[in-house]
């Protein structure tokens, strides 16, 4: 048997006509062919093509693609702040925030080949074509936009994000577990909205490689709290019921996302994936999806990092292999049972749901409704739908 662990870029290369190279039946890999349609910053498209608007995602425009949809949204909300971000790129790099249209124009005259200018015939466009001998923007040249969630909650008076991990073992039916140990990552700054610390990359941006840089960065907890205290600490100060809800919240918009690409994924039963998934939490305790990596970091910055990095590749391997094991027939994606999860939880089994559906329709019988909770919050993981 074969465990393959593959960079995205290897990736590439093994599922590739080209290659020549077959899966055989005993082999697995950890990635999905067309993984990045959830983690390409400009990707998120649904079976139809069009980009997902997901009421839990920042609102977020492509540059310089959609300048002009741009520039009529910030005109009608002219204060306020919006994060640029490189689609290419990770951990912070080529991040910075803007509050008003000059930064962007300034931006666009400072980056050579990504001229952003204002179209209003095609005689325009044909002519600049003409030009430039039109070549489309590779992702090294655009940018996505979106608006900056300037009210996280604070702890400390810091900003902080969650890195939570989620494993897919099949997007259809979906098959999905979230890792109990993620963690949040703190900036080393006070958090200050104001337009004078917009630059300040340490107020702002929670990635490690960047608050490594700071003066503040303590190397021994990693500026780092594992979401289980986080949890304590949110149920002490703001009371359990609304902690559940955030939480539940986060479980439910993390399905919602799989679920939207889901129809758009090669569901090779020879691929896994485990997902980084980054949530900043505002200060109404509303949780909003910032980012979901197909690679996320596996180094370890303190020790507690490194003993939590590798129980996550030990729970995923004790949840992954014995699914190798029956790939050639039917039990090869059933859910394993909940002693051999280690510190992974079920988060959804589309099978399961189905099944739950099906039944509830058999007891209500025809033209039978489904509610929702009285307090308006969503339904418990078993009845996600
Ligand atoms: N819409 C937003 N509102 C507020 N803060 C944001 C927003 N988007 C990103 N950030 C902050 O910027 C940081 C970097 O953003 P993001 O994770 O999207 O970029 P990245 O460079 O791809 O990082 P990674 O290495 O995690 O992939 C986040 O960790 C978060 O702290």
């Amino acid at each position: 048997m074969d465990w393959i662990w593959a960079g995205v870029q290897s990736i590439r290369n093994v599922f590739s006509i080209d290659s020549g190279y077959r899966l055989t039946d005993d082999q697995v890999i950890n990635h999905f062919p067309n993984h990045v349609e959830l983690t390409r910053k400009d990707l998120m498209k649904d079976e139809n093509g069009r980009f997902i608007h997901l009421d839990f995602i920042p609102l977020t425009f492509m540059l310089p693609a959609d300048y002009n949809l741009f520039v009529e949204e910030f005109r009608k909300n002219p204060n306020t702040t919006w994060i640029m971000k490189p689609c290419g790129k990770a951990r912070g790099i080529g991040i910075f925030l803007v509050n008003k249209l000059s930064q962007l124009k300034k931006w666009s005259r400072d980056t050579r080949g990504i001229g952003i200018f204002l179209v209003n015939k095609l005689s325009q466009l044909r002519k600049w074509s003409q030009k430039t001998n039109f070549t489309p923007p590779t992702s090294k040249d655009t940018y996505v936009i979106s608006k900056y969630i300037d009210n996280p909650l604070l702890i400390g008076g810091k900003k902080f994000d969650l890195r939570l991990y989620v494993l897919v073992t099949s997007f259809r039916p979906l098959k999905c577990y979230m890792y109990r140990l993620g963690f949040a990552r703190f900036c080393t700054v006070k958090y200050n909205a104001s337009v004078n610390e917009l630059d300040n990359m340490f107020v702002h941006l929670t990635n490690v490689s960047i608050q490594k840089q700071g003066e503040d960065y303590n190397a021994v907890h990693g500026g780092k709290w594992t979401v289980q205290n986080m949890r304590l600490f949110l149920e002490g100060t703001r009371g359990k019921e609304v902690t559940d809800k955030l939480f539940d919240e986060i479980n439910w918009q993390t399905v919602h996302s799989l679920k939207a690409v889901s129809g758009n994924i090669s569901n090779d039963r020879h691929c896994f994936e485990c997902y980084g998934y980054d949530y900043i939490v505002d200060d109404n305790l509303k949780p909003w999806l910032i980012e979901v990596n197909a690679s996320p970091s596996l180094t370890s910055t303190t020790s507690s990092d490194r003993i939590m990095k590798y129980r996550l590749m030990n729970d995923l391997i004790n949840i992954v292999i014995p699914l190798v094991r029956c790939l050639s027939d039917v039990r090869w994606n059933k859910i394993p049972q909940k002693e051999h999860l280690g510190y992974f939880d079920l988060l959804f089994d589309e099978e399961l749901a189905q099944q739950d559906a099906l039944n509830m329709d058999k007891k209500l019988g025809p033209g039978g409704m489904v509610r929702g909770r009285k307090d308006g919050s969503r339904p418990s993981p078993a009845t996600w739908k």
